[in-house]
């Protein structure tokens, strides 16, 4: 069994895994209808199916208390895989295990030791407290009244959800019900949390904040988290490793910084110049992506990155240079928007 050996995790985690995927494929039948009058007729006698093929022999593995980023576009399979982990949907292939359970199978005990929050759906009531679903998170999972009242203290403590608990959900801002959200679904202390875009639509402040929870909730109970975002701050904050997934494939797993290696063609050239020189003159170099008086940042294709910079340095009047890698930003969006770059091996060796 190969096990994920990503920079810097400690060797006792590398034993065991929380979660493993092999092979693991959903595709969903939808029916095809010819539009118009006449092909609702025909549809109505002979229903042709076809299967989009949401997630195609996946596999990886999650150790006890990583915390991973999920990446891909719009429509790539990242809420299907959650899904298939989470076991609300059975598989069509491959295998699945999570906490020693085989997710389809909902058992009680496993449903104890996972959780689901999707950022675009609530589970707490609308027109109630958020304190009075608690209740009904806590009967459902047969928490103690002792160990209820000491955990809603310490999650709203750490989201700083105090005395935000006894008013309509209705009445929180959006920031304070997806932290209200996150407390009723850490309420059974979860090992493993699958979070589909938690900071979803939330305000700067709201989405750090959630984040700072996340980490430490993540450092505290050891527990183990899988994550979607489409704010790149979130992964980069929290993420060491990730996994990437384009059209139901998985195209990259290893760490934040292999990601950047593997996958950014070009690197970025910081300019301070002595003098003026013009747009077009400096296009000769690179892609200029910014031109502010005397600073200058481009973008040049790795191969030719020592002799581009060499000629900048014996032609123009350069009074200091830095090479960088592109904002991870920049470089995930080159991915999707190139799916050239994404043939070959996943691996961030
Ligand atoms: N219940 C379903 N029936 C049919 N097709 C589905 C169903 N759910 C998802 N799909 C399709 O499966 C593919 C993967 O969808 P999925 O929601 O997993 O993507 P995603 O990566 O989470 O996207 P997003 O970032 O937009 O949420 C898409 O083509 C989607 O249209």
């Amino acid at each position: 069994m190969a096990y994920h050996s990503g920079p810097g995790l400690p060797a006792i985690l590398l034993q065991v895994s929380q979660i493993r995927a092999q092979n693991l494929s959903k595709f969903y039948p939808v029916t095809l209808k010819a539009p118009g009058f006449v092909g609702t007729l025909r549809h109505f006698f002979q229903r042709k199916y076809k299967q989009v093929e949401a997630v195609k022999g996946v596999s990886f593995q999650i150790a006890p208390g990583e915390v991973v980023g999920f990446l891909g576009p719009n429509g790539a399979g990242k809420t299907t895989t959650l899904k298939l982990l989470s076991g609300l949907i059975y598989p069509s292939a491959g295998q699945v295990e999570v906490a020693g359970h085989q997710p389809f199978k909902r058992e009680h005990a496993f449903l104890r030791k996972i959780t689901l929050v999707m950022g675009n759906k609530q589970q707490l009531i609308w027109d109630l407290p958020a304190a009075d679903s608690f209740r009904v998170n806590a009967a459902v999972y047969e928490i103690p009244e002792a160990d209820f009242k000491k955990r809603v203290g310490e999650l709203s403590e750490m989201l700083a959800l105090e005395g935000k608990l006894n008013q309509p959900v209705r009445k929180l801002s959006l920031g304070e019900r997806m932290k209200a959200e996150l407390l009723a679904a850490l309420l059974h202390r979860p090992q493993v949390l699958f979070l589909d875009e938690p900071t979803l639509g939330l305000d700067v402040n709201a989405q750090v904040a959630v984040r700072e929870f996340l980490r430490e909730y993540n450092r505290r109970y050891q527990a183990t988290i899988l994550l979607t975002s489409h704010y790149m701050a979130d992964i980069t904050a929290l993420c060491e490793r990730v996994l990437m997934i384009h059209q139901g494939s998985l195209v990259y797993d290893g760490g934040l910084e292999g990601l950047l290696g593997r996958f950014a063609p070009y690197r970025e050239v910081h300019i301070q110049l002595g003098q003026l020189v013009e747009k077009d003159r400096l296009g000769q170099y690179g892609e200029v992506r910014e031109q502010e008086g005397l600073e200058a940042r481009l973008l040049i294709r790795r191969e030719q990155l020592v002799g581009g910079v060499s000629q900048m340095l014996r032609e123009l009047p350069i009074a200091d240079l830095e090479v960088r890698d592109p904002a991870i930003e920049e470089v995930i969006g080159q991915v999707f928007a190139d799916t050239r770059l994404i043939a070959g091996p996943i691996t961030d060796g």
